[in-house]
C-alpha cells in the first residue's frame, strides 16, 4: 500500500475532529491516485463503526488489512499531534485548495470573534496565495476584517527585491481590499534589534485589546493562521537549524544577524509564538524539499536532535497543523515504518 503514513497522519486527524467522513474522500483520497478506490472506501466503512458506532451502519466489507490497521492506530490514539498532510498532483491544484483552506479559515475566525489574523512568510509561499486574489474569493472573503502580519522579515528596506513586504504586496495585498492600517508590517528605519522590540510590542498592543487572540496556555499571541515556508535545510521562518533562536521562550518576536541564507539580518517569530497559533499551515514545493520535509513529517515522532530541523519543532499546542505538499516535495515521504512509499 502507498504513502500508508500520509493515510495515518489524515486517518488521525479526522477521526479525533469526528469530522465527516466523505471529507476524507473528498480531500485525501482525490489527491492520492496511488490509492485504489476500495481502499477509500473501506476505510471510511471502517472508520464509520469503529470511530462512530452510534451514527452509522455496520461495518460489513473485506477491510484492506493495511487500512485497517491505520484505523486502528488512529482510534487507539497512538499519534498525539493534531496534524493532517495534503499532497497535490501540481502547485496549482496545491493553491486552489490553500486559497479553499484560508478562506474556510477567515470565514470561521470572523464568525468567532469578527476579525481574522493571520501571519505570512515570505519565499515561494506567496505565490500560491494568488487564487484567493481571484473569483470567487476576491468578492466572498470579508478583507476589511483581515489583520496581517509576517512570521519573518529580512531587516532590508520594503522597497528591496528581498522584503517579505514587497513580495506580499506585488502578488497580494495590492489585489485585494484589506485596510491599510490593518497591515503590520516591520520597521525598516530602525536597526533589527529594535525593529523586532517594536514589533513584538505592537502584537503586545494588539493582544491587549483582544485584535489578537491569546493562548489560554500560555500568555503568546494566538493568530487565527500562521502560514509557513520550509527552506531545504528545514528552516522555517527565519529560524534556522541549529540557531539559538529556537531556544527562546519568553520573546515573541526575535532578531538574528548570522542567517546562513542571505540576507544575514532578520527578524522572526519564535517558537512559542508559531506554536500557540490556531492553525499553522506549512507550504512545500518542488523536489529540493523532499528530505527535509521527510524528516519533518515522518520522523515528528523520533527521538533525534530536533534544533537539527526547525519544522520538525512545528507542534502547535493547541492547534492544527497541516502540511500542503506537491508530489515533488512529497516525493521522498516514508511510511511509518521505517520503508519508503516505493517499497510498500
Ligand atoms: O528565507 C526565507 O525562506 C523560507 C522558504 O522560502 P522558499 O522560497 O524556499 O519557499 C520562507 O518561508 C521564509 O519566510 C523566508 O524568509
Amino acid at each position: 500500500m502507498c504513502y500508508m503514513h500520509q493515510i495515518y497522519i489524515i486517518v488521525r486527524y479526522y477521526s479525533e475532529k469526528g469530522q465527516a467522513l466523505q471529507h476524507i474522500s473528498h480531500c485525501v483520497f482525490s489527491a492520492h491516485p496511488y490509492l485504489p478506490e476500495e481502499a477509500c472506501g473501506c476505510m471510511c466503512q471502517y472508520l464509520c463503526h469503529h470511530s462512530f458506532p452510534a451514527s452509522s451502519e455496520p461495518y460489513e466489507g473485506n477491510c484492506h488489512a493495511e487500512v485497517r490497521q491505520a484505523a486502528e492506530m488512529a482510534a487507539s490514539g497512538e499519534f498525539k499531534n493534531k496534524s493532517e498532510l495534503r499532497v497535490f498532483e501540481s502547485t496549482d491544484e496545491l493553491a486552489t485548495d490553500l486559497a479553499e483552506y484560508i478562506s474556510q479559515l477567515s470565514e470561521n475566525s470572523v464568525k468567532e470573534s469578527g476579525c481574522f489574523t493571520i501571519a505570512l512568510s515570505g519565499g515561494s509561499l506567496i505565490s500560491f496565495m494568488g487564487k484567493l486574489c481571484e473569483a470567487p474569493y476576491s468578492k466572498t472573503v470579508d478583507w476589511t476584517k483581515w489583520y496581517v502580519f509576517w512570521a519573518d522579515e529580512r531587516a532590508v528596506a520594503k522597497n528591496h527585491v528581498d522584503s517579505n513586504y514587497k513580495l506580499t504586496k506585488d502578488a497580494f495585498l495590492s489585489k485585494v481590499s484589506i485596510l491599510s492600517s490593518h497591515v503590520f508590517s516591520i520597521n525598516d528605519h530602525v536597526t533589527v534589534e529594535d525593529a523586532a522590540g517594536e514589533y513584538e510590542f505592537a502584537i503586545r498592543q494588539l493582544v491587549k485589546i483582544r485584535t489578537v487572540g491569546v493562548s489560554e496556555r500560555n500568555d503568546c499571541p494566538r493568530f487565527d493562521l500562521i502560514l509557513l515556508g520550509i527552506g531545504p535545510d528545514g528552516h522555517v521562518a527565519s529560524l534556522f537549524p541549529h540557531h539559538p533562536a529556537l531556544e527562546l521562550k519568553e520573546e515573541w518576536v526575535t532578531y538574528i544577524t548570522d542567517s546562513p541564507k542571505p540576507p544575514p539580518e532578520r527578524i522572526t517569530f519564535t517558537l512559542p509564538v508559531i506554536n500557540s497559533a490556531s492553525n499553522i499551515a506549512i507550504v512545500a514545493t518542488g523536489e529540493e524539499k523532499a528530505m527535509a520535509a521527510n524528516l519533518a513529517i515522518a520522523g515528528s515522532n523520533e527521538n533525534s536532535d530536533s534544533s537539527s530541523l526547525p519544522a520538525r519543532m512545528v507542534q502547535p499546542t493547541d492547534g492544527k497543523l497541516v502540511w500542503f505538499l506537491d508530489s515533488a516535495a512529497a516525493s521522498a515521504l516514508e511510511v511509518s515504518n521505517g520503508g519508503s512509499k516505493d517499497a510498500m
